[in-house]
């Protein structure tokens, strides 16, 4: 979320927490980047991390300065109290620094759990709030144990359970799909490619024969450049008895009878009828689709008609087609 967020509107995501990044601002200058102090006494955890760390320390009646003492890159936190938002932590801890400003005084009821050469104030938390937040950078590799710290607000501070999966994940946007088509039907256009795969296969899950797939092709073998797993995509194809339908309705030479990389006996329909009738201004068989020029989202070309007929009458003591347009 942008710092310029309302915290109206923050609180309309209903957010389980919130985490303050960092940023090159200083927090006691004029236009420094703030967030709506309504945020920090609406009882949503956060966490503030550098910047943000700063930033909450200033809201919450603390103080931030500049201490001369800039510190850079691997440091040693001396961990005087791990609490909750350090729990598991040894008495020392290298951590990632990027910063020249320091927390001078924890707000009131935050107790001080580590500190650095150059920072007094390196790390606190008050769980009365459920905020905590930490002078270094626990996102970056180069703190081994920031992800540690992040867990602990997730999971203790914030109390968040660690229940995500992508069963979930999936289970979710099938009901999301549900919810959105009710008894209308879908169309559903694969290039073959793994988005358009995946969204196909949701798609389908979710509301089954409501959905009708269009492979870019006439033939799901014929699909994609090698994105999508080939054996899925024909999988989902023979589930979808409207396009067999749809495709038994087209003309035979529509119907993809070349051999693969026979570009110049290619008839197929650059993308499915259906689709291209959607996409392509003039529709089915306009004289954009028949030219070989790109129609939006229509797949890859056929060679146009033009070219096709300069190559069958070349004679040996003509010179030999030129790409890109033929000049008259
Ligand atoms: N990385 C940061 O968030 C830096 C914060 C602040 N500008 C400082 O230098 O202390």
């Amino acid at each position: 979320m942008p710092h310029t967020m309302s915290a109206e509107r923050m609180l309309a995501k209903n957010p389980a927490g919130i985490i303050l990044s960092g940023g090159p601002s200083s927090v006691y200058e004029e236009g420094a980047p703030s967030i709506d102090p309504a945020i920090f006494t609406a009882g949503v955890p956060i966490m503030g991390i550098c910047y943000g760390f700063q930033a909450m320390a200033q809201a919450m009646g603390g103080t931030v300065a500049q201490t001369g003492r800039r510190e850079y890159g691997r440091t040693v936190a001396t961990v005087a109290d791990a609490g909750t938002a350090l729990a598991g932590s040894g008495a020392e801890q290298t951590v990632w620094m990027s910063h020249g400003d320091s927390v001078q005084e924890a707000p009131e009821g935050f107790t001080v759990l580590a500190t650095t050469e150059g920072a007094p104030v390196a790390a606190f938390e008050n769980l009365d709030v459920k905020m905590c937040g930490v002078q270094w950078h626990p996102e970056v590799k180069h703190s081994p144990e920031g992800q540690a710290a992040i867990e602990n607000f997730l999971y203790n501070v914030a109390g968040i359970a660690p229940d995500w999966t992508s069963a979930n994940v999936i289970d979710e946007q099938v009901e999301r799909i549900r919810a959105q088509v009710g008894s209308k039907r879908v169309i559903c256009a694969l290039s073959g490619g793994v988005d358009s795969a995946v969204a196909a296969a949701l798609v389908q899950k979710a509301v089954g024969d409501q959905a009708h797939l269009h492979p870019r092709g006439s033939r799901p073998d014929a699909c994609g450049r090698g994105g999508a797993d080939r054996e899925g995509l024909r999988r989902l194809h023979r589930r979808a008895p409207h396009h067999s339908r749809r495709e038994a309705a087209l003309p035979r030479r529509a119907r993809g009878r070349q051999r693969p990389g026979d570009q110049a006996q290619d008839h197929r329909p650059r993308v499915h009828p259906c689709v291209r009738g959607l996409r392509a201004p003039g529709g089915r068989g306009g004289r954009r689709a028949r030219r070989g020029r790109r129609v939006p989202g229509a797949g890859h070309p056929v060679p146009g008609r033009r070219r096709v007929r300069r190559r069958r009458g070349r004679g040996e003591h003509q010179e030999p087609p030129q790409r890109g347009r033929p000049s008259r």
